[in-house]
Parts: structure tokens; sequence; C-alpha cells
């Protein structure tokens, strides 16, 4: 198979199923029987009570590539994984795939809870279509990849959910597919391990390995993937580059925040009446605020010259300079966290600046307003366009407290010709020191 063939491909996929489970068994029964007396199958249309959880979905996969696909819960996701895997069978469209299909869907799943972990090696190895001396040679590669040790000897029954994935993922990667299909499942390892699987999953894609990934994270996402698929409803809205996905992704859940979240909006509208709401737009995106539990809002954001000057949109190279944020607390928010994280053009989160990281913690902010001062005095960005997002989190609650996306902007300008000829991509300055030495005999 060549770089530029095609390793899976979608046309037209769909999948429904039915709201109760009585009524699909009815129509499963009722589908058996028909297709039993030579009649002509009702699997394309929908009936009362059924819902397409895939609708019309098509793509095409070449060998090297990775494709991200993100959506809401609920949207179709790990349906269409299962499709493309081959566990269901799409009631239209259809799916082709060449080559070996490696896939780690659902932690645990697809394991013989009695059989011990190096058993379950050869039952999945098989499935996956090797020998079984194919997998006496990978054993090694894949107990050793898992981390699993003597627990590898021990059934299955007695894993824990993240020594599933270890095992489950070992076996989907070192098999060396040709097209690697992975849910959410990886973020129940430990970070160094998902660091692990991510390395490798890259090193597969370098290799040919053509990858489909569904996550929620972005972080995860855009690490792997080129270009992606956003689902809503089971339809695909966004096929094209991965940043329009997450994009789209990440508009879909503050609109869905927006929806159930009044008391941020009540917050808001008493915040936007007392003129305590900026926004600022500018090349690097637009402001949007991004509602979270509705605890926090942050009212103003400003960047400040350290001379008092005021507020800066554009900084000489190595200029220091000072963020301001105006935060109202409403409720009282334990561990809070202050972050301003730094994107440039072709790059998102080059810098982060956080309370917490920075040694400042707060236990306790009890509602009030409150303006946060943070000096920076070593900014060694080369010259460019880069933009800030400001979010409040805790330490003990798994979203933002409040998210206000693009709250500003700053050009860094470049001294003289210093900069002229160097890759426009780079975003960060290091003092460095160069030397030459001639090699022995070369003058
Ligand atoms: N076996 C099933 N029988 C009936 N309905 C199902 C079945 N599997 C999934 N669904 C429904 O199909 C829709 C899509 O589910 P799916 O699991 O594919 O979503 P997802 O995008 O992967 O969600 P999440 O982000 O929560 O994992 C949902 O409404 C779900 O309830």
């Amino acid at each position: 198979m060549s770089a530029d063939e095609w390793a899976i491909r979608a046309e037209g996929v769909s999948k429904k199923f039915g709201l109760t489970l009585r009524q699909s068994m009815k129509y499963g029964m009722r589908d058996v029987g028909r297709k039993l007396v030579g009649r002509s199958s009702t699997t394309d249309v929908l009936r009362e009570g059924e819902f397409w959880a895939v609708n019309d979905v098509g793509f095409e996969l070449h060998r090297g590539e990775a494709l991200g696909i993100m959506g809401v819960n609920g949207c179709g996701k790990t349906t269409l994984l299962r499709i493309l895997n081959g566990v269901y069978a799409p009631d239209k469209g259809r799916v082709e795939v060449r080559g070996r299909v490696g896939a780690l869907i659902a932690a645990g799943a697809g394991f013989a809870p009695m059989l011990t972990g190096r058993e379950n090696v050869y039952v999945n190895g098989a499935l996956l279509g090797l020998s079984t001396k194919e997998i006496d040679g990978l054993m090694d590669e894949i107990i050793a990849f898992s981390e699993l040790g003597e627990f590898i000897d021990l059934p299955v029954k007695n894993y824990s959910s993240g020594m599933f994935v270890r095992l489950g993922f070992a076996i989907a990667a070192m098999s060396r597919p040709d097209i690697l299909l992975m849910d959410e499942v990886l973020a129940v390892g430990d970070l160094n391990f998902q660091k692990k699987c991510y390395d490798h999953i890259l090193q597969l894609k370098r290799n040919g390995t053509a990858i489909i990934l569904v996550s929620h994270a972005p972080g995860a996402i855009w690490a792997v993937c080129d270009r992606g698929l956003f689902l809503d409803r089971g339809r695909v809205h966004v096929d094209g580059p991965i940043e329009d996905v997450i994009r789209a992704y990440d508009d879909q859940n503050s609109k869905n925040a927006r929806r159930s979240d009044i008391q941020f909006s009540q917050a808001e509208a008493h915040a936007q009446q007392a003129g305590e709401l900026q926004a600022v737009a500018g090349p690097l995106g637009q402001s949007e605020k991004r509602p979270g539990t509705g605890d926090v809002i942050c009212t103003d954001f400003r960047v400040l010259s350290v001379n008092g000057d005021g507020q800066v949109s554009e900084l000489e190279f190595r200029q220091p300079f000072i963020i301001e944020v105006d935060v109202t607390v409403i409720r009282p928010v334990e561990n809070f966290i202050l972050r301003v994280v730094l994107d440039a053009v072709h790059y998102r989160s080059i810098v982060t600046l956080d309370n917490y990281e920075q040694g400042s913690p707060i236990p306790l902010l009890q509602p009030g307003k409150y303006t946060f001062k943070i000096e920076v005095s070593n900014q060694n960005f080369r010259p460019g366009a880069y933009a800030f997002n400001v979010s409040v989190v805790s330490k003990h609650v798994g979203t933002h407290l409040f998210l206000w996306w693009k709250c500003a902007h700053l050009v860094v300008l470049s001294p003289r010709d210093q900069f002229l000829y160097s890759e426009p991509n780079a975003v960060m300055h290091f003092d460095a020191e160069f030397t030459h030495s001639a090699l022995d005999g070369d003058k």
C-alpha cells in the first residue's frame, strides 16, 4: 500500500437506534422475520421511536494521516468508531478498510475476565489477525509497554480500569496496525502513561498508520490530528483542519453552557449594565467570554507598561509588562486559581501564568471585587502577534469557572534587522552564546 492510498473510507454511513430497548427488540425481530421470508429490509428508514445516532458520515483517510473526531456527549462518536471497527453493521452506507485495524474503544471491552492478561493478549492478538508465533514475538514488548509486570499473569477481572487501558493500548499499538481507532479511554491512564501512548501514536503515524482519535480533550486531538470531523447529532458539521473542528466543539460547548447557566447570564447582565465587561477583537481571533460555573466573572483585562504609561498593545522586544485582571467573585471559591495563557499566531498555550504555579496559592476567595496584578519582568517573545486568554479554575472543580478567550492582543516589535532572516514560526527567544572552532587540520 503506497502512502497516498486511502487506508479507510466511509461513505454515507448511518446507524439508527431505538429510544427504548423494548422497541429496538420488537423492530429487530421484525427485521429478522422480513429477511427470512425474503422481503425487503426496512433498515434505511426511521420508524417510530428511532433516531439516527450516526447520519450520512463520509470521509477518506490516507496512510500516515490522523483524523480527530469531536462532538458533545451522545453525538455518535463511539457508535461511528464501532461501525468502523466492524462491531456494528451500518444501516446505510459502507465502510472499506485496507489492512489490519487495531482499536481501543472501551476500557476492558474485548477481554475475557477469567483469563489472565497474558492469555487475553493471545485472544486479542488472534482477533487482530496475528498468528500465535507473531504474538509470541510481541509478548515481551507488550508486557514492557503496559508496565504490568507480574500482573500480566493475573486474571483480568482483578484489573483496575487503568490496567485495562495499559494492556488494551499495548496490544492495539504493538501489533503495528495499519489503522488505529482510539476512543477517549486513554484519559483513564496516569499522565506518564498517557504521554508515552501519545508519543507512540505519533511514532505509528510517522510509520504510516492511519489514526482516528475520538476525544473531548482539544490538546490531545491537536497534538495528534491534522484534520477532523465535528459531529452534531450524528451528522458531520465540520470536515476540515483540526483547528476548525476544535473551535466548533468549543463553540458548541459554550452555547450549551450558556443555555444551562442562567446564573451566569444574570451575573453577566449585571456586569454589563454596570459597564464592567469589555470585549476586544483583533487579528488573533474574536474575543469571547465562555461561561463556566457562574461562580466568578472576569470583568476587565489590561496589559500595561511598567513605567505608568497606561495600557499597551505593542511592546518592544524584551520590554517588561504588567497584566491587571478585574475579577468579581459571586460565590466563595476554594483553591482559587487565576490563569493567564498566551497564544501565538499558529500556536495555542505557549506560556501560562497562574498564581498556583507561581507559588501564590489562594485557599479561599470570598465574594467581592478584586484586581489581580501580574508583573512580567522577563518576557522573551520573538517579534510577532500574541493573544491572551484568561480563565479562573479551582483545584477541585474539573471545569473552568470562567473563561475569556482572546481578552487582549499584543504585538512584540522587531528590533532593527536582528530577526530578518530567522524562522518565522518560532515564538521564544533564548539568550545563547555562539562560538565556533575549526576542526583539526581545517583553517
Ligand atoms: N446500543 C445502543 N442502543 C441504543 N442507543 C444507543 C446505543 N449506543 C449508543 N446509543 C445512543 O446513540 C447516541 C450516540 O451515542 P455514542 O455513544 O455514539 O455518543 P458519543 O458521541 O460517543 O458520546 P460520549 O461523548 O458521551 O462518549 C446516544 O444517544 C446514545 O444514547
